[in-house]
């Protein structure tokens, strides 16, 4: 679509998700603060497989797990967190790095308790949702993930969901939290462009058996033919007006 023909498009679809993150061009903005994560591990509920992906689910009824400062006004809730993959480790990474695909990609979904009473509210607004991307690449076995992994097996088919007692979900965050952060949205539908996306500078290892048994989740139920969720990453995005923003030098 040219130029003049964006008017329409500005408004309704020119801040999507993902993107591919040139480094170069992503600017320190020393007003960026570090990044404030304070996860309880009590709040974790439940383990759910969505059919495209399974979301570990946390209770979001008050502000017990949540993040603040980093790019963002106030606090924002924990709500869930899912993975993207691929069918190969080629490629599954929904965020690019330089043009650097990487096997797959952790979303950890925050809300804005501070401004609206719900999550479905706060996904109506631009300010809504802030969404940690964390990059994974294959390296040794990662043991904070293979508690997640233990429990696919209660969730192989649509619609199953699994108790998740005492989650660390900070353990398994790199402990350099430097970010990039530009305003994008939702990677799936709604795509509603309500996501201050904060994607780490560095990866967690995952290893590839790991990463293979995401692969063998079905999105089928239970009485269908089996069809595994082999990969449910969405492709990059333009970049259109928006500035890429870097929380260091
Ligand atoms: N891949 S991701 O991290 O970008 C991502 C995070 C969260 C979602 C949840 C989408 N679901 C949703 O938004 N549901 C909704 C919203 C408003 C009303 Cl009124 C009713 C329902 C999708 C993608
Ligand atoms: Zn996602």
């Amino acid at each position: 679509m040219g130029a003049s023909h964006s008017h329409r498009n500005k408004h309704c679809h020119s801040h999507q998700s993902p993107i591919n993150i040139c480094t170069k061009k992503a600017r320190h903005d020393p007003i960026l603060k570090p990044l404030n994560i304070q996860y309880d591990s009590k709040t974790s509920k439940r383990i759910v497989n969505m059919g495209h992906c399974f979301n570990v689910e946390f209770d979001d009824t008050a502000d017990m797990s949540v993040i603040n400062d980093g790019p963002l006004t106030g606090k924002y809730r924990l709500r869930q967190f899912h993975f993207h993959w691929g069918s190969t480790d080629a490629d599954g990474s929904e965020h690019v790095i330089d043009g650097k695909v990487y096997p797959a990609e952790l979303h950890i979904v925050h809300w804005n308790s501070h401004r609206y009473p719900t999550f479905e509210e706060a996904a109506k607004h631009p300010d809504g949702l802030a969404v940690i991307g964390v990059l994974l690449k294959i390296g040794e076995k990662n043991p904070v993930l293979q508690t997640i992994i233990d429990n696919l097996g209660q969730v192989k088919t649509k619609g199953k969901e699994h108790m998740l007692i005492k989650y660390e979900l900070s353990s398994m965050l790199p402990k350099d939290l430097n970010y990039w952060t530009y305003p994008g949205s939702l990677t799936t539908e709604p795509y509603f462009e309500c996501v201050t996306w904060i994607v780490l500078q560095h990866a967690i290892p995952i290893s590839s058996a790991q990463l293979t048994q995401f692969r063998g989740l079905l999105c089928t139920a239970e009485n269908e033919k089996p069809v595994p969720i082999l990969e449910n990453h969405r492709r990059v995005q333009r970049l259109h007006d928006r500035v890429v923003r870097s929380s260091c030098t």
